[in-house]
């Protein structure tokens, strides 16, 4: 399966952790699993035609990859960027059974998106976008069988859109769609709530580490990114006392010795709301924009690195680069963020360091998107609205659950034993996960 790299890269991380653990030895049917799970229940792929503002027609081909609703319909993100392609679908979709499984609510995985450059388009181009990729998409989705959300190159302007066309085409209000905004369904906290989350489960790790002596107060934090989830995270860190060093977009990176304001990252917020470039935005305020490269070997010396841009976006050479420098808590804001090098590189240090570098994964680590998507969809159910203090402080307890329960995980299915300080959440996250959606494949017969 060569030629779907991405998706082979998730599934290789799946299959090492259940293979590397005791669970096959201690239960040999779970051998039966992966086999079945790893291959989509449906792969909707369309073509998707628009008019664009010259007048001109513009195709391209959207997906919907429904992987597995074992455990709940089916849910998960849209991503509108020109690398969108049917590997890079699975592999997100695959990864989101797993992260559904973990926050604890019933969430099967899926994923879509458009093979699409939608920078630099008009409103109108990208409201035309929409509407054509959702007469399309509206066929497959719905409250009780499909709930999407937003991800690389889709946030509420587009889920506005798209929810705009499932309602007129369908005289219906259920497009499952979460993301939305305020007036009009959305949840307090959704575009928060990823960012938040990587905060919140870090602060939680560090908290273990130190037995409650430390926090995220000093520390100091390199993110790359400048998107939602990137941005949020930044606001939190500094919130809760942390000097956040480093911004990057997919042309360079952008660092701050000192640290940025709030204020300049809300200006960051305000410049992509407005669909700029951050070399544009970090013109104003006079720092260096380094064209180009990705901050992790620029960013000096750290013990926070959030990973809040794309998949693969941190090397073995930028991991060890970055152990050197101090790290000491990685938690993955973007899918896939870091390469299966990058990965050994962090974990190695769990069996060899008298300080062990946390590293979270973002099944872990960036779950409370979905979580907070999940209460939304509650919200929707019972037509009310909970307060931001209600949802933030869920969303708090969910990702502190989820670290938990990773933890216990490893402990109870790792071959380690003493040998090392700390458990990997690596293969405690996949296991919790696993074991939730292998258990109601054997229930519903999908396995036997
Ligand atoms: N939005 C969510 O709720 C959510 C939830 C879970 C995981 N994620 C993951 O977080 C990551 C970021 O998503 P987002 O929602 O913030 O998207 P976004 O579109 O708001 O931001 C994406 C950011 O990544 C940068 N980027 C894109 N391609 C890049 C590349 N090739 N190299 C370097 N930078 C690049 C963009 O410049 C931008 O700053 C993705 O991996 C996504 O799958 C998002």
């Amino acid at each position: 399966m060569s030629y779907e790299p991405e998706f082979q890269q998730a599934l290789d991380e799946v299959t090492k952790a259940l293979e590397q653990s005791t669970l096959y030895e201690k239960h040999p049917k779970y051998k039966k699993v992966l086999p079945v799970l790893s291959i989509p229940q449906k792969v909707n792929q369309f073509r998707v035609t628009w008019e664009n503002d010259k007048g001109e027609q513009e195709v391209t081909v959207g997906y919907r990859v429904q992987y597995n609703n074992c455990i709940g319909p089916f849910k998960g993100g849209l991503r509108f960027h020109p690398t969108v392609n049917l590997s890079i679908l699975k592999f997100l979709g695959f990864e989101q059974i797993f992260k559904n499984a973990l926050t604890g609510t019933p969430i099967g995985g899926a994923k879509g998106g458009l093979c699409v450059n939608t920078k630099g388009r008009s409103e109108n181009e990208i409201r035309r976008i929409c509407n054509a990729f959702m007469r399309e998409l509206y066929k497959v989705i719905g409250t009780e069988k499909e709930s999407p959300a937003g991800d690389i190159g889709v946030s509420g302007v587009e889920v506005g859109y798209m929810h705009g066309e499932y309602r007129r085409l369908t005289d219906r209000y259920d497009s499952g769609l979460t993301g939305k905004g305020l007036d009009f369904g959305g949840s307090l906290i959704r575009p928060e709530a990823t960012g938040y989350g990587v905060v919140y489960v870090t602060d939680a790790m560090i908290k273990h580490a130190t037995n409650g002596r430390e926090s995220f107060k000093g520390k100091r934090v390199a993110i790359s990114g400048s998107g939602n989830v990137a941005q949020y995270a930044a606001l939190k860190a500094i919130e809760l006392g942390a000097t956040v060093v480093s911004l990057s977009d997919s042309k360079g990176c952008v660092i701050s010795e000192k640290g940025f304001s709030e204020e300049q990252i809300k200006n960051v917020i305000a410049g992509k709301a407005a669909r700029k470039t951050l070399e544009f935005i970090t013109s104003d305020f006079g720092f260096k924009y380094i064209s180009g490269a990705r901050p992790w070997t620029h960013c000096g010396p750290v013990d926070i690195v959030l990973p809040c841009a794309t998949q693969n976006e941190v090397s073995g050479e930028e991991a060890e680069h970055l152990i050197k420098a101090g790290a000491k808590y990685v938690a993955e804001g973007s899918n896939m963020g870091s390469t299966p090098e990058a990965i050994a590189a962090f974990e190695k240090t769990r069996a060899s360091s008298e300080s062990p570098v946390w590293f979270c994964p973002p099944k872990l680590a960036n779950m409370g998107g979905v979580m907070v998507s999940q209460f939304e969809l509650a919200q929707n159910a019972q037509r009310i609205s909970w307060t931001a203090e209600e949802v933030d402080s869920k969303l708090k307890s969910h990702m502190i659950a989820g670290l938990e329960l990773s933890m216990k995980t490893a402990r109870e299915y790792s071959k380690e034993g003493d040998k090392v300080k700390l458990p990997s959440l690596v293969v405690g996250a996949n296991i919790a996960g696993f074991l939730k959606v292998a258990n109601a494949m054997f229930d519903q017969g999908d396995v036997w």
